[in-house]
């Protein structure tokens, strides 16, 4: 379902950041990809979305990349997005669907009822005619979702999509990606808490670098696995 070969990427044209990763996916699946920090999780998605210039391909349901970008989305750290710009959260969530529609296309009245929609099921509704800057991390971050949802993405991307948001929020999120999932989506995150590995993830890919391993998580996060990944310290700590 998901294939990605041999993704290299360096910033600096001599040591590799992403070393040479590749893995497959065969079923819809939530999927944590996992190791320390500077690990290269971020550049791996950007590399394997040609964000940034990579070597290496993405396959998914047998389609390159390229054949495929509609279906994509891309959700980046917070840190990485401007939370100042002046839109609402409607037009926010509204924005997902502008790869589908023509150029200088407006939007429907049925278009902004899909809007609405997505806003219902991660429960912001309320919030839809608020400025994006005015909301919390946790509501900031399910408007993006609910952009995801409109797009009607099938391979979604999530950098760290839990970091400093409250319970409720994270809640929301999960059970939402969750029912992505079980309609055929794959969905990638890069996630920082191991505490939750278990419980958040089908599969996991763990790396530093190089790819230390990736599967379902039952086999995957295990003591020598998180050594390789993380170092001796941290291993013991966890099991
Ligand atoms: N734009 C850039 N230019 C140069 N080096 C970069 C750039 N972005 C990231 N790096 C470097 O690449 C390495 C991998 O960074 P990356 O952000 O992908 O790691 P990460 O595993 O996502 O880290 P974290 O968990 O801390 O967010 C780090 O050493 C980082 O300093």
């Amino acid at each position: 379902m998901l294939e990605v070969k041999d993704i290299e990427v360096s910033y600096d044209g001599i040591t590799n950041v992403v070393d040479h990763v590749s893995f497959s996916i065969d079923r819809p699946a939530l999927v944590g990809i996992l190791g320390p920090n500077g690990a290269g999780k971020s550049t791996l998605i950007k590399g394997m979305l040609k964000l940034i210039p990579s070597k290496g391909e993405l396959f998914f349901r047998g389609q390159p990349l390229k054949k495929m970008q509609k279906e994509v989305a891309y959700v980046e750290q917070k840190s990485a997005i401007d939370y100042t710009f002046p839109i609402t959260v409607r037009e926010c969530v509204s924005l997902g669907l502008y790869p589908k529609l023509r150029l200088m296309q407006k939007l429907t009245k049925k278009h902004w009822q899909q809007v609405d929609a997505a806003l219902e099921k991660v429960k912001m509704v309320e919030y839809k005619n608020r400025q994006i800057g005015e909301l919390s991390g946790g509501q900031f971050q399910r408007v993006l979702i609910a952009r995801t949802l409109v797009q009607e993405a099938s391979l979604i991307f999530l950098d760290e999509p839990f970091v400093g948001i409250d319970a409720t929020s994270e809640k929301i999120i999960m059970d939402i990606l969750r029912s992505f999932r079980d309609e055929g989506k794959m969905i990638m995150i890069v996630h920082h808490d191991l505490g939750k590995v278990d419980h958040y993830f089908d599969e996991i890919i763990m790396m530093d670098k190089k790819l230390i391993a990736y599967g379902p998580t039952k086999e995957t996060f295990v003591q020598s696995n998180i050594i390789g990944t993380y170092g001796a310290a941290l291993g013991l700590g966890v099991l």
